[in-house]
């Protein structure tokens, strides 16, 4: 359930008013009486309170389109991810290029907090590579719907079969994780892919895999074959989202309600075509639905430097709409917006940017503005004015906002002219008038004028 604006006012930082709590590990269940009081009855099935990021910008990332990795930015990405809290990093096969398996060993050897993976196809050339590069574990993938058994691998589901087995076995042998995927999941036989997890499951994988190759699952898709699988396999379940439809962060969501334990992803979502779930997005839907859990275990203040490091070794922009970093993504416009948002950010905010170390704005340059946006500006730039004064004082902006966009400077200086206007009209008016002083009393005496300022009365002024 989302916060309510009370609970985000009250916490102002937009949290559940949960208690404290310690955190479950991949599939125990929460303790009942800890959750929020006002969330539904605790889903035993839902790991949205306890999830594993397998972080692929340096596997999947590595294939976007503009990606090009060099040794020490690899370390960089690394480092920056490890710090950030990732539970693994996932690197490109060893068997891809002699560089991938020399810059895999190098990681491996960094001594970070997060898992290493690597990345292999179910063969057992790639796994005999893998194994020796230092690895904590091993990812293997084999395409399992028609589309990938006739025209990827031509391999059918028997040979899938002995030959997983095979590489698992092998894998396990050298006492390293190994988690096995099916590639293009949603597009397989259920039968297949029921049988092929059922079967590495019973010899001890650590984790099996689903994967939205292409990206054609929706998010109700998802959570049923997520859903049927926990029920098939004992093992934790990994799951990989593609965007190609733009579901990527809502099936990892709904992979995590039906009981998956780790989501894939990427900076900034950079993949194969348009990538996978981005990091940022999965960060911003999380923290909403379990603040506690996702505030305890990653540094969230550090998303904007992990997102510009990517960005700019990919030579991308960060999107202007991109999940919490995007330029806009904590700026009120409307004035009925920015009004609200000026008494209780919980008003259109469901995630508070100071939880990622960011600063909301309240835009008062448009012909949208209202005066209460802009009588926080005023207030902002020291001046004195009544609100009627800054009621004309926003008819002024808007009637010249219907003409051009403004920027900040604009408005503010047509605040500083009509605020010394009307400070120019008061020092024409008889400061005793002012003062409602009787005039002979009020010489010799200072008074305060309604802008601010404070004036000697002399006979002069009479
Ligand atoms: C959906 C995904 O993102 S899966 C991960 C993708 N990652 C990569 O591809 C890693 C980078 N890849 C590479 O460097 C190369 O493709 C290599 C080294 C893996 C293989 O290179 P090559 O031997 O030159 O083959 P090529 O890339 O042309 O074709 C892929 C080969 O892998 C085979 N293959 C594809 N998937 C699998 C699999 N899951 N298990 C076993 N073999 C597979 C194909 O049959 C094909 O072999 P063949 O043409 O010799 O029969
Ligand atoms: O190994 C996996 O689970 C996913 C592989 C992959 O990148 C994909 O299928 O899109
Ligand atoms: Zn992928």
């Amino acid at each position: 359930m989302c916060p309510t604006p009370t609970e985000h006012a009250a916490n102002g930082n937009g949290a559940a008013a949960n208690g404290k709590e310690s955190f479950k590990k991949v599939g125990e269940s929460k303790p009942i009486n800890s959750r929020n009081p006002y969330q539904p009855v605790p889903d035993f099935l839902s790991n949205v309170g306890n999830f594993k990021i397998i972080e692929s910008t340096l596997r999947e990332g590595e294939q976007f389109a503009n990606a090009f990795f060099d040794t020490a930015k690899k370390i960089e990405i690394a480092k920056a991810l490890d710090d950030f809290g990732v539970d693994y990093i996932e690197l490109t096969s060893p068997a891809a290029s002699e560089q991938s398996r020399a810059d895999c060993e190098a990681i491996c050897k960094l001594g970070l907090k997060a898992k290493i993976l690597t990345h292999i196809r179910c063969h057992m050339d790639d796994a005999r590579i893998a194994v020796e590069t230092g690895v904590d574990g091993v990812d293997v993938v084999i395409g399992t719907s028609s589309f990938l058994r006739e025209h990827s691998h031509g391999k059918d589901m028997d040979y899938i079969h002995r030959s997983a087995i095979e590489v698992i076995e092998f894998v396990k042998s050298k006492n390293i994780e190994i988690r096995f995927s099916s590639e293009d999941s949603f597009r397989s036989d259920l039968v297949d892919l029921l049988g092929i997890y059922r079967a590495v499951d019973k010899i001890g994988v650590n984790r099996v895999g689903i994967a939205d190759t292409v990206g054609c699952a929706s998010p109700r898709q998802v959570y049923d074959l997520i859903r049927t699988l926990r029920g098939v396999v004992s093992c934790d379940i990994e799951t990989h989202f593609h965007n190609d439809t733009g579901c990527a962060v809502a099936n990892a969501y709904c992979a995590l309600e039906a009981g998956a334990t780790h989501i894939d992803t990427s900076v900034l979502g950079i993949g194969e075509r348009n990538g996978i779930t981005p990091l940022g997005g999965l960060m911003a839907r999380m923290i909403v639905a379990d603040r506690d859990y996702v505030m305890s275990k990653y540094k969230l203040e550090k998303l904007r430097d992990l997102e510009n490091l990517v960005a700019e070794a990919v030579e991308v922009n960060i999107p202007f709409n991109n999940y919490i970093t995007g330029f806009c993504a904590f700026t009120h416009k409307a004035g009925i917006h920015a009004k609200a948002i000026l008494q209780n950010p919980s008003t259109y905010e469901i995630i508070n940017p100071a939880d990622f170390g960011l600063t909301r704005y309240v835009h008062f340059a448009s012909r949208l503005t209202g005066w209460n946006a802009i009588k926080s500006r005023v207030e902002q730039l020291d001046l004195d004015m009544t609100d009627a004064q800054v009621k004309e004082c926003t008819a002024k902006i808007k009637q010249l906002a219907d003409i051009r966009p403004l920027n900040v400077d604009d408005v503010d200086s047509i605040i500083r002219q009509y605020h010394a206007e009307v400070r120019n009209q008061h020092k024409n008016i008889r400061p005793a008038e002012i003062a409602g002083l009787d005039e002979a009393a009020a010489v010799g005496k200072r008074i305060r004028t309604d802008t601010g300022e404070d004036m000697a009365v002399d006979s002069t002024a009479l």
